[in-house]
């Protein structure tokens, strides 16, 4: 039909006309996975994570089970790059798993090929559901990036990475207020992965609506909401921000990637210094982005490393 919103596609919401069963199978990427099984692809989505990150553990220097907090599940691993100095580029990573799986201990990734460059990447545990509310989660990781700041004051950037539901924690923290924490961390860019940015949609899927009991809670956590009208701090630093998805996520997956790629090219936004960018990783699904991350010629690789070491000053 007419698009009567003058081209603001937000307002359209065409998950408001699926039925549950639909929407339970846009909200399932292991249903996506062209190349497995659902089942296969879960199966082998932990074993890759489990196998790279015995890999980085044997091979690279880290610093495992550091607390970010007094919490016992507030622990980052930290993965240093041969030459260590005071002012490496951090990259923090926020694994997924739709706030209810998935750990540190299997999310190396990208660890060996940004090491290998000079990055230090941090992987970030949080209190996953359900021991662990939303606001909880938002709370860790705005905590996490304080603490690596706190630590590495001289730090060159830290960008955040995030992966579906990491991703969507990475995005909140465009909306932090750091003013909080009394320390201003050195954001550069943020790379997220097939990501949710409307949580509002979830709440009708039968394996997550225990998340969000109410729409209030969905929407106070939803970034595509509140970008807009978040305060752009002074001080805070040109960021770029990559949003990417896989060619074959589902459709409602690539409808929110696109329209939060959309909201920083608002003027407020842009004026304040952010450049998105978007890319639809070809041939890929949902986990093979991560898998491909563990190589250093993939073209999310690059990217990456790419932006680090142009941002970087
Ligand atoms: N039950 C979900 C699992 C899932 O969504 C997922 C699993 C591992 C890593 C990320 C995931 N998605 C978003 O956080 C599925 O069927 O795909």
């Amino acid at each position: 039909g007419m698009d009567v919103s003058g081209g603001n596609h937000k307002h359209k919401a065409p998950w408001k006309r699926m039925s549950k069963e639909e929407l339970d199978n846009q909200y399932s990427p292991s249903r996506w996975v062209v190349r497995l099984g659902a089942e296969e692809a879960m199966r082998t989505y932990s074993q890759i994570g489990d196998e790279v990150t015995k890999r980085a553990r044997a091979t690279r220097r880290s610093l495992l089970d550091v607390p970010y907090g007094a919490g016992e599940g507030e622990k980052l691993d930290i993965y240093l790059p041969e030459a260590v100095s005071e002012a490496m580029p951090f990259l923090v990573f926020f694994h997924g798993g739709y706030w209810q799986s998935g750990s540190k201990d299997t999310s190396a990734f990208m660890v060996n090929p940004l090491t290998a460059q000079g990055v230090a990447v941090v992987i970030v545990a949080y209190d996953i559901a359900p021991k662990g509310t939303l606001d909880q989660m938002v709370d860790q990781v705005t905590q996490s990036i304080v603490f690596v700041q706190k630590q590495y004051p001289g730090n060159q950037g830290i960008y955040l990475c995030g992966h579906s539901a990491g991703a969507h924690l990475a995005a909140m923290m465009l909306l932090a207020d750091w003013t909080k924490h009394g320390v201003m961390p050195n954001l550069r860019g943020f790379f997220l992965l097939s990501g949710v940015y409307d949580l509002e949609p979830i709440m009708h899927t039968s394996e997550n609506a225990r998340l969000l009991p109410t729409l209030e809670d969905a929407q106070r956590n939803s970034p595509l909401w509140h970008l807009e009208t978040a305060r752009t701090q002074p001080g805070y630093p040109a960021c770029s921000i990559l949003v990417t998805v896989g060619q074959h996520d589902s459709p409602e997956f690539h409808r929110q990637s696109r329209e939060f790629y959309q909201v920083p090219q608002a003027p407020t936004l842009c004026h304040g210094g952010w450049k998105a960018s978007f890319e639809e990783l070809h041939d890929m699904d949902h986990f093979e982005i991560l898998w491909n991350l563990t190589q250093e010629d993939y073209v999310l690789t690059q990217i990456i490393l790419k932006t680090i070491f142009q941002e970087s000053r």
